[in-house]
């Protein structure tokens, strides 16, 4: 049974807001997120790096895993069974195979081992300016980044989907910081 309190109801309103500014941002046509410095500096070969295949209108983070890649990381992406259930990051490799999952997501095979990255590049919905993220709405990443705290979570988004605040609730996982086609954000008031 979920006893935990409910969102902030203003979080629906917001998302779809949110997916419908990035869907017009896309069709606009392609821009490119280029690696921060802040990423950049942190890649080394014996890192692991997990990536997501965008859906829909999301923020590509291609350019950053190959930059992972390039600097000898290992790269993961997540895989999703149900809403309810915790997301898993299996390791990937150019050529294996990618299944799609629920709700259209492109993910890894099942049998592919399961890892524990360091660095996580997060997908969301919207942001602001402290790196609060709004996400999807099922919890995967907050419940995902609790169970690895010492990873750094960069989010990856279209500098579109920036609001001045969002509503925090307990469990928001807050990100280190935010790259978008324009700039970097970082977090830089640490709770
Ligand atoms: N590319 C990508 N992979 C990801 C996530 C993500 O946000 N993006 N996730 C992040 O947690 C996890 C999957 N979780 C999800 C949870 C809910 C919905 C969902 O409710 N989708 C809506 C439509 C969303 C839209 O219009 O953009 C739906 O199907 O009704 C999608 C993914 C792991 N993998
Ligand atoms: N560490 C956690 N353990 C258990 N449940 C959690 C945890 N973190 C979040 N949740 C649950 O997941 C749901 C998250 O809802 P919320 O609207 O905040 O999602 P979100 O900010 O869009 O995040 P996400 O992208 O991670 O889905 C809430 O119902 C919350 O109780």
């Amino acid at each position: 049974m979920n006893t935990a309190p409910p969102p902030s109801p203003d979080k629906r309103a917001l998302r779809a807001r949110l997916r419908a500014l990035r869907d017009a941002f896309v069709a606009g046509g392609p821009s490119p997120i280029r690696p921060p410095a802040a990423l950049l500096d942190r890649l080394r070969p014996d890192l692991i790096v997990a990536s997501y295949l965008p859906l829909g209108s999301e923020a590509d983070p291609e350019m950053l895993a190959q930059a992972a890649l390039a600097a000898g990381c290992t790269l993961a992406l997540p895989r999703t069974t149900t809403r309810a259930a915790q997301i898993a990051f299996h390791r990937f490799a150019a050529g294996d195979p990618i299944e799609t999952g629920p709700f259209g997501l492109r993910q890894p095979a099942p049998d592919a081992p399961i890892v524990k990255p360091d660095i996580v590049l997060v997908p969301l919905v919207a942001f602001d300016g402290a790196c609060n993220r709004l996400g999807q709405g099922a919890g995967h990443y907050d419940r995902a980044l609790a169970a690895l705290p010492g990873a750094w979570p960069l989010g990856v988004a279209w500098s579109v989907q920036q609001v001045p605040l969002l509503p925090v609730d307990p469990w928001d996982r807050p990100l280190a910081g935010i790259v978008t086609e324009l700039d970097f954000i970082e977090r830089t008031d640490p709770q």
